[in-house]
């Protein structure tokens, strides 16, 4: 017999749509023993929450109340990073892409050929995940199967969600750090896909959480031979997901289009292999030609905005404004070590700032069309949506994960900007806050507050605000989390 819900009561942010969300101050929100959302009712004064209660037939189910500065809101989804290279964040930022896979990058993958370096390095990768409220990830691994199986291992135990690949690697990197053939690197990939699709149910749900994920690593890496194989492994098995690179930095796409001469484009090589498809994850996306993000819109691929790894790297600015006119599935990847920060906050103020550059550039360009998202500064619910919602739809996990909606999972975050959080920079409530349109004389309303709270933590927040993390309904870690 199912177990009694657990009702969150406070304020709620609730991502809607690109361009809004729903600021619910006095919400209660009852959570299924198996981590599901069962109800949500909207607006409840103090006074009411035993009646709503009881007339939803819970009366004896626990309540957690949310106090001032506290809110509920979905789990981040970080769609694309590469879980082996964390211990190299802040180390070569003076490289660009191709020079800083061979310098910095190659060298530290390869010690994941030692499985007790790779245990011990997930399992603080992984915390340290978590930890930054990111509740869905999609991760490279290397291309050792056995580290993979132990990066996949660790992430069940822990909880979370996520994809998880080996890379494909067949040509193009140092001989310590190579695939010996197609063969080889298709095996590996199977034996890895068996692995994770066998690890067994999680105790309070029987919904697998961890998925394989198809990883070459880029067209760089990979022989024809290689995508051949990858292609009838994909064709084979339509729900498995794909991620790979794309459009990143000028000479890789000037090397990608000397390796495959007969190719029109970079996208056009992963056609080819019938690589673009719904559930396919491209990172980057900084250069594309229209061409390209038309047959990516055609193919219904999503991108996965990489902000901070891009200006990093000196890799570009993506055209994210565009790509959503367009009407591509666009989330936000942390992309580390490229990117030097696990945290999709991190990623959130980096897309801001990047579409404020290029809005800045655009500045003499003749005025954008009302409802439009090139040329101009992301707002806070487009940021938002692109965290949360937009990386959902983008892992084609949308029906359920991404916002909180009747039978969704509960994958969501207690975020805290009271003044007792331990973050200085990210407290709300301080005498300059000023209220909408500036007038001092009229008290904020409740949801001017919590927009409030929503925008501080965005902009100055830190894994410190990140109260408590749940995936399918369990703690899985935050501040207030002890295991
Ligand atoms: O940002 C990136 N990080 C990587 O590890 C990588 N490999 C290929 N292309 C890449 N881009
Ligand atoms: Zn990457």
């Amino acid at each position: 017999m199912a177990g009694l819900p657990t009702i969150y009561y406070g304020a709620v942010v609730n991502p809607q749509s690109l361009t809004s969300y729903q600021a619910l101050p006095r919400c209660l929100l009852a959570v299924s023993s198996e981590g599901t959302i069962d109800w949500i009712v909207d607006d409840v004064e103090d006074s009411m929450v035993q009646e709503v209660m009881s007339q939803k037939g819970c009366v004896d189910a626990e309540v957690v109340p949310l106090r001032e500065g506290e809110f509920l809101m979905p789990g981040f989804v970080d769609t694309h990073t590469h879980a082996p290279q964390v211990p190299n964040m802040g180390s070569g930022q003076q490289y660009e892409l191709l020079d800083w896979l061979d310098n910095v990058t190659f060298p530290m993958e390869a010690n994941f050929a030692d499985v007790e370096f790779a245990r011990e390095t997930y399992v603080e990768v992984v915390r340290r995940v978590i930890k930054c409220g990111t509740t869905t990830c999609c991760y490279y691994g290397t291309l050792h199967v056995e580290a993979t199986k132990i990066l996949a291992e660790i992430i069940h135990a822990k909880g979370q969600r996520a994809y998880v690949g080996k890379c494909n690697m067949d040509r193009n990197s140092p001989d310590y750090y190579v695939e010996s053939s197609p063969e080889a690197s298709v095996t590996g990939t199977r034996e890895l896909m068996s692995y994770i699709r066998s690890l067994p149910p999680s105790p309070h749900t029987t919904t697998p959480l961890v998925h394989p994920i198809l990883t070459p690593r880029f067209a760089i890496s990979c022989t024809s031979p290689l995508l051949s194989s990858l292609q009838s492994l994909a064709l084979s098995d339509p729900s498995l997901a794909i991620q790979t690179h794309i459009s990143e930095n000028p000479s890789e796409i000037a090397f990608t289009l000397s390796l495959f001469p007969n190719a029109s484009s970079y996208a056009q090589v992963y056609d080819s292999f019938s690589l673009l498809r719904e559930n396919t994850i491209l990172a980057h996306a900084v250069h594309l030609q229209d061409d390209e993000k038309q047959l990516i819109k055609e193919r219904k691929a999503g991108i996965s905005h990489c902000p901070t790894s891009n200006f990093n790297l000196s890799s570009g600015v993506a055209p994210v404004g565009d790509l959503l006119d367009r009407g591509i599935k666009v989330g936000l990847g942390t992309d580390v070590s490229g990117g030097f920060s696990p945290s999709i906050l991190t990623a959130v103020q980096h897309a801001s700032i990047a579409s404020k550059v290029i809005a800045m550039n655009a500045r003499d360009t003749p005025a954008v069309k009302d409802g439009t998202f090139a040329n101009r500064a992301l707002t806070i619910p487009t940021l938002l949506y692109l965290a949360t919602m937009g990386g959902a739809e983008v892992c084609c996990l949308d029906q359920q994960i991404g916002n909180f909606s009747v039978g969704k999972s509960f994958d969501a975050l207690i975020i805290n900007v009271r003044k007792d959080n331990a973050n200085p920079a990210a407290v709300w409530g301080v005498p300059h806050s000023t209220p909408k349109g500036g007038d001092h004389t009229k008290p904020k309303s409740k949801e001017e507050e919590l927009d409030e709270w929503l925008e501080k933590f965005l902009f100055c927040g830190d894994d410190r605000n990140i109260q408590r993390v749940y995936v399918q309904g369990r703690l899985i870690g935050g501040t207030a989390f002890s295991g």
